[in-house]
């Protein structure tokens, strides 16, 4: 019989607000809605604050229920994964028929209620990419191919076009650039995070690259797309959403995330595990800083364009 003496929610299965807020994925969103508030605010024209502010929040909202499908679908593997046993539906307190229903409720509630604040380009790009994260990537992608978040992975780079739709009603050369680099990321932010977790996908049968080619193919990967986001991150600095200081901001980033790569390639595993993993960890972490300070750059190039300073 399990301790009584600290009553939790564990203890009686019964869900708190926490646990239906958890089942959004809050922390992994709230870099998804800084990058979506970005395009928004660096798109030409603008929009009314309370237009702008109801459309992150429903974007914001659609990211959640996307999570929340994510979790109703892989709530078997989430049980076998030590990483993702207390989410709310392997934990127990809230049952896969909620977590759809959460999902597939907010799914639609926060497409049309883009639609209406904003525009239907943006909403149907909101719709695309849930649709994308729950159907392509974690449907069908995810345990089907080594190979699935570099496709799957376009679904975390829509945001900032979402965020540029609002405003604009359209896609353009830059919005399709912020997806670009979000979409070189994904597959250093994430195989970095693999070579640490270890066995937890292994065990979940789910064929990341780790697990199917091993950690030092992981690594060759890892460097070679470290090098290919630099060169793309870098070269963004020459076009329209770019300029000084997100050229200075860049390449000290790459300068640092391109040293870390090498240092994770060079790496012996063996030393690797005896330390922990520190490296591939710090790179990990650095990854989340390097998203989030390259966007942060884009948004300082826009907001003082008007004053004569950004852009070039
Ligand atoms: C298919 C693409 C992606 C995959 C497979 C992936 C996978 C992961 C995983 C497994 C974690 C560990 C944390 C957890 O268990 O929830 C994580 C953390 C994180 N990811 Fe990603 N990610 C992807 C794309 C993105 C994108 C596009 C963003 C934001 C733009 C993002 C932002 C974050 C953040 C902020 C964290 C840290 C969360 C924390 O503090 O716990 N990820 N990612
Ligand atoms: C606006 C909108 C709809 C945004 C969605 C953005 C998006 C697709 C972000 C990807 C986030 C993520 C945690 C992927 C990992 O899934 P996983 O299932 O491989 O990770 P897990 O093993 O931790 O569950």
């Amino acid at each position: 019989m399990s301790d009584t003496s600290i009553n939790t929610r564990a203890d009686t299965g019964e869900a708190g607000f926490g646990d239906y807020f958890a089942l959004l994925k809050p922390r992994v969103m709230s870099l998804v809605v800084f990058t979506a508030a970005v395009g928004l605010l660096a798109a030409p024209g603008g929009v009314h604050p309370f237009v702008a502010f109801c459309s992150i929040l429903f974007i914001a909202v659609g990211g959640g229920a996307s999570g929340a499908l994510n979790m109703w679908w892989d709530a078997d593997i989430d049980r076998v994964m030590k990483r993702t046993q207390s989410r709310p539906i392997p934990s127990g307190k809230v049952t896969p028929d909620e977590a759809m229903a959460i999902g597939v409720a907010l799914s639609g509630f926060a497409v049309v209620m883009l639609g209406l604040a904003a525009n239907w380009v943006a909403a149907g790009l909101l719709a695309f990419t849930i649709f994308f994260y729950v159907v392509i990537y974690t449907m069908w992608l995810k345990r089907w191919t080594p190979q699935n978040i570099v496709i799957g992975g376009a679904a975390g780079a829509f945001p900032p076009m979402i965020g540029w739709a609002v405003v604009t009603g359209g896609i353009s050369i830059e919005s399709v650039l912020m997806f670009t680099l979000i979409f070189m990321w994904t597959p250093p932010h994430f195989w970095a995070l693999c070579l640490f977790m270890k066995s937890d996908y292994k065990d979940a049968g789910v064929p990341m690259l780790h697990v199917t080619h091993g950690h030092r193919v992981t690594r060759n990967h890892i460097l070679v797309y470290t090098i290919l986001l630099a060169i793309i991150a870098v070269g963004m600095a020459f076009t329209g959403v770019g300029g000084p200081i997100y050229l200075v901001t860049s390449l000290v980033l790459n300068a640092l995330f391109l040293a870390g790569a090498v240092a994770i390639w060079r790496r012996d595993e063996t030393v690797a595990e005896r330390d922990g993993y520190k490296r591939e960890k710090a790179f990990f972490g650095l990854s989340l800083l390097y998203l989030f300070l390259h966007f942060g750059a884009i948004l300082a190039e826009a907001a003082l364009a008007p004053y004569g300073w950004g852009g070039w």
